[in-house]
Formats: structure tokens, sequence, C-alpha cells
């Protein structure tokens, strides 16, 4: 097995990074439409279709994109030689790639809200929490790159 994790590591890497970039871009502008939706959803037709549009981004790209990180992520830590515990980098990664997880799963909850007609956060309150991705994902990088 860990032979050919080891062969398999550019490939491995790749589909990691590309699972990534669509993870990340649909994390970013979830929160974005919510923001939208907030401020602009009391007429029934455009909150239907900001709706529509949450939905479609969670479940066809942001939930696939995810899962697909967290595997070929995992299938990287048990490349050999390629994560050294006694670093402090994974463990700020893991820490923060954790954290990014639980943002998914609120950014999921606060989706069942609108559906449920039950939102009660403002549209400012979901610009403040767009950050938390941007300071994660600066956190994440520069553990996996700079391996401090
Ligand atoms: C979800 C769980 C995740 C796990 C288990 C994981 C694990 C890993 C591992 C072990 C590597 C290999 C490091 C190396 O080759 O030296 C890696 C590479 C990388 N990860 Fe993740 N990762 C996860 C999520 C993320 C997220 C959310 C991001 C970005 C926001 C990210 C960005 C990257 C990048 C850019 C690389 C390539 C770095 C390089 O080799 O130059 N990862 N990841």
């Amino acid at each position: 097995m860990s032979d050919f994790l080891a062969l398999a590591y550019p490939w491995t890497k790749s589909l990691h990074i590309i699972a990534v970039i669509s993870w990340m871009a649909g994390i970013f502008y979830l929160p974005r439409l919510f923001v939208y939706h907030a401020e602009q959803g009391q007429d029934p037709q455009v909150d239907r279709l900001f709706q529509t549009m949450e939905y479609k981004l969670l479940r066809a790209i942001m939930n696939p994109a995810m899962i697909g990180t967290w595997i070929f992520g995992l299938a990287l830590v048990f490349t050999p030689g390629i994560v050294d515990w006694s670093f402090l980098w994974p463990w700020t990664k893991a820490a923060s790639v954790l954290a990014m997880t639980w943002f998914h799963h609120w950014l999921g909850k606060r989706r069942k809200d609108f559906e449920a007609g039950k939102n009660d956060l403002s549209g400012r309150r979901y610009r403040m929490m767009n950050e938390v991705p941007t300071l994660l994902m600066l956190i994440i990088v520069i553990s996996v790159v700079v391996k401090f």
C-alpha cells in the first residue's frame, strides 16, 4: 500500500489541489450569497432564486469537493516520508482543516435556516463570517508550503 501511495504521490497531490480549489471557491462564495439573500431576500421570487443557487452550490460543488479534499489529503498523510509529526506545521494544518470543515457545516445549517424561512443573521454578520475561511486558508497554505 505504501509503495502504491509513494508512486501515486504526484497524482494524489494534483487531485488534492484540484479538490481544494473547488472547495475554496464555494466556501468563499456561499457566505456572499447569504449576504445578499439576507439583505434582498424579502421578495419571494428573489428568495427562491437564492435558495436554488445556494442548494446547488453546496450539494453539487462544495460537498463533493470537501470529500475529495479529505480523501486525497489523507492519502497524502499516509504517503511515506511526507508528514513528519515532530514539526509544528502538520498540527497547525490539521487544526485549520478541522475548523474549515466545521465552517462548511455551519454554512450548511444556515442554508437550511434560509430554506425554512428562519434565517436570523444579518448581511453584516455574514460579511464578518466570510473572513473565517480567509484566515484559515492563509494558515493552511503557509503551513504546508513553509513547513515550519
Ligand atoms: C481536509 C483535509 C486535508 C488534509 C488531510 C490535507 C493534507 C495534506 C498533505 C499531507 C499534503 C502534502 C504535503 C506535501 O506534499 O509536502 C497537502 C498538500 C497541500 N494541501 Fe492539503 N490537506 C487538507 C486540506 C487542505 C485545504 C483545505 C487546503 C487549502 C485551503 C489545502 C492545501 C494544500 C496545498 C496547497 C498543498 C500542496 C503544498 C505543496 O506541496 O506545495 N489542503 N495536504
